[in-house]
């Protein structure tokens, strides 16, 4: 067996409803030629494109040629891209209208004999979440799941408004796939560092044995973007950065820092024990909690790298009285034994200064006994995990100022793995629709983990809902509300600078990425 071969996924169709939308032009087209490309994808495979706008095969492969030659990785040299391009068709059809689902039947079965594919079926939604349920059920009732090979449904999020709504879309999910058949995306879990944290986590040495409240103060994790609501106020305006950050990828994030080590390496050992750090979130009890510990903000007009920008109420598709929060801020305690005590700053926001994400686990300092116990210039030890766009990890240090007595200094020790492997690094959703064409679904989020998340945020959103937290304002280009910072100062830490913007003393072992 070649290399190429043992690598391939099995060969399936990819029914890619959406197809004519902006999630598969910018994301994944650009994904299975990388794949493709790869030898992942081998040649038994089609990818039928799904939606409503008339296209013809030939029209749909020069959309699927552009948003490739625009947004892939990988250069297109014209024989691949004529050997990958035959694989594509297009077929115009309405969620809402099962004929169009018998019809489908009848293109795969044709699909199946020209390309050799026993039977497995990957159904890729990148649809609005309300579209799921019709979708499964005339998936079923046009007798696509009528196969000998396997059946996957991939979902996008956002996975419902809250948990109510989450609930009753899995019910209609679940009245035609089981569990185990349904991937739903969460992104960030298909980010390179993101899966790394396990690694760093369960193989060193010398982490395991501090995770954990004896040694560590606080854990501090960022999402930050730069962008605004750009041409997307119709959605966010509903949604806010609650629902489509907190709730999924910050959370998601913050599991994967909190959780137990898994027994086994399998996916559901892992999400085993995911679900249990999310369960053991301290929920807030009362409106008063919420208002003390988590802090809703909302850009105003600002500026970033000398650009003016208008404010969140100005941007085009946005109510201009909107309420909707565009920054969340939360001080958050895993009530365990491991993170007893241990505060988990997070926070997410658009427009602030720097797309970055970045968790940052500060530790304690040694203890007051010892040698260098009163010095002022100690500075906590760091393990920082940069996620995006830099990828990579360093830790913080201190050692003695060479040539200088008694003089100690911040030195970091860096691993960076983006100056390393660079460009090469896969795409969050190649190694996801890879993942989901393998049956592996250990980066893919659980019911119970989605319905966890839902919980702890609806509390959160409730307490808005009923007006009784403010809604501060931030200058777009800045850090977010004062008030956040205030929250870390009452607790005797701050955030540490991210993105690379370390303090000005400290001595880069291997600043590659400085
Ligand atoms: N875009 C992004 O970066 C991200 C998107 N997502 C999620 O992915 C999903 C898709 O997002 P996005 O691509 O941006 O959305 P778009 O609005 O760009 O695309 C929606 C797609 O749905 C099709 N569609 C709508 N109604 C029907 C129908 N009745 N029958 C058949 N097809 C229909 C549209 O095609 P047509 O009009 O031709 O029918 C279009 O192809 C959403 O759930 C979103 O939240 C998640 C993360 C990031
Ligand atoms: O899911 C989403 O994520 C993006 C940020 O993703 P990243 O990979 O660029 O960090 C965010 O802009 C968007 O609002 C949200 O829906």
């Amino acid at each position: 067996m070649s290399k190429q071969e043992s690598i391939a996924a099995a060969g399936a169709v990819y029914y890619l409803f959406g197809a004519t939308g902006d999630l598969a032009r910018r994301k994944l087209f650009p994904a299975l030629f990388s794949l493709y490309k790869e030898g992942k994808l081998a040649e038994d495979f089609a990818v039928v494109g799904l939606a409503r706008r008339p296209r013809t095969n030939e029209q749909f492969r020069e959309d699927v040629h552009e948003s490739i030659k625009e947004f892939c990785r990988y250069k297109v040299d014209d024989a691949l891209w004529s050997k990958f391009a035959e694989h594509f068709v297009y077929m115009p059809l309405d969620i809402n209208n099962v004929e169009g689902f018998r019809e489908l039947k009848g293109l795969t079965e044709q699909l199946d004999a020209k390309f050799g594919i026993p039977g497995n079926r990957l159904f890729y939604l990148a649809l609005a979440p309300d579209l799921f349920g019709p979708v499964s059920f005339n998936l079923r009732d046009g007798g696509l799941l009528e196969t000998q090979g396997w059946s996957r449904l991939v979902i996008e999020k956002p996975f419902g408004y809250d948990l109510e709504s989450a609930r009753k879309l899995n019910k209609q999910l679940n009245q035609v796939f089981q569990e185990e058949q349904i991937y739903r995306i969460d992104h960030y879990l298909g980010k390179e560092m993101v899966q790394n944290i396990q690694v760093l986590r369960f193989s060193n040495a010398f982490f395991e044995p501090l995770w954990n409240n004896k040694h560590i103060a606080n854990v501090q994790i960022t999402l930050a973007e730069t962008v605004g609501v750009e041409e997307r106020g119709g959605y966010y305006d509903k949604s806010g950065a609650l629902r489509d950050m907190v709730q999924n990828h910050l959370l998601q994030m913050l599991s994967m820092i909190a959780m137990e080590p898994p027994s086994r390496l399998h996916p559901e050992d892992i999400r085993d024990e995911k679900v249990k750090a999310l369960r053991s979130l301290r929920p807030f009890a009362t409106d008063e909690e919420v208002a003390r510990n988590v802090v809703r903000g909302q850009y105003t007009a600002g500026a970033l790298k000398g650009k003016d920008l208008t404010g969140y109420r100005e941007e085009d598709s946005v109510n201009p009285e909107s309420k909707t929060e565009t920054y969340v801020g939360a001080r958050v305690f895993v009530d365990n034994f491991r993170w007893a005590g241990v505060p988990f700053y997070i926070r997410t926001g658009k427009r602030l200064p720097v797309k970055t994400t970045e968790v940052v686990i500060e530790f304690k300092n040694v203890p007051d006994n010892v040698l260098f116990a009163n010095r002022h210039d100690l500075s906590p030890n760091l393990l920082v995990i940069r996620v995006n766009p830099m990828e990579g990890i360093y830790i913080k240090i201190n050692a003695k100022k060479p040539g200088v007595d008694n003089v100690i200094q911040p030195v970091s020790m860096e691993f960076c793995q983006s100056c390393q492997i660079g460009i090469n690094t896969p795409e969050a959703y190649e190694r996801l629709i890879y993942d989901a064409a393998r049956g592996e679904s250990t980066y893919f989020t659980r019911w119970d983990e989605v319905a966890q998340a839902w919980a702890f945020v609806d509390r959160m959103a409730q307490a808005w809902r009923e007006d009784n937290s403010e809604l501060h304002t931030y200058a777009a280009g800045s850090w977010g509300p004062a008030r956040m910072d205030e929250m870390l100062e009452e607790d005797g830490f701050f955030w540490w600078p991210v993105n690379g913007q370390e303090e000005d003393n400290v001595i880069w072992i291997s600043g590659s990425s400085k």
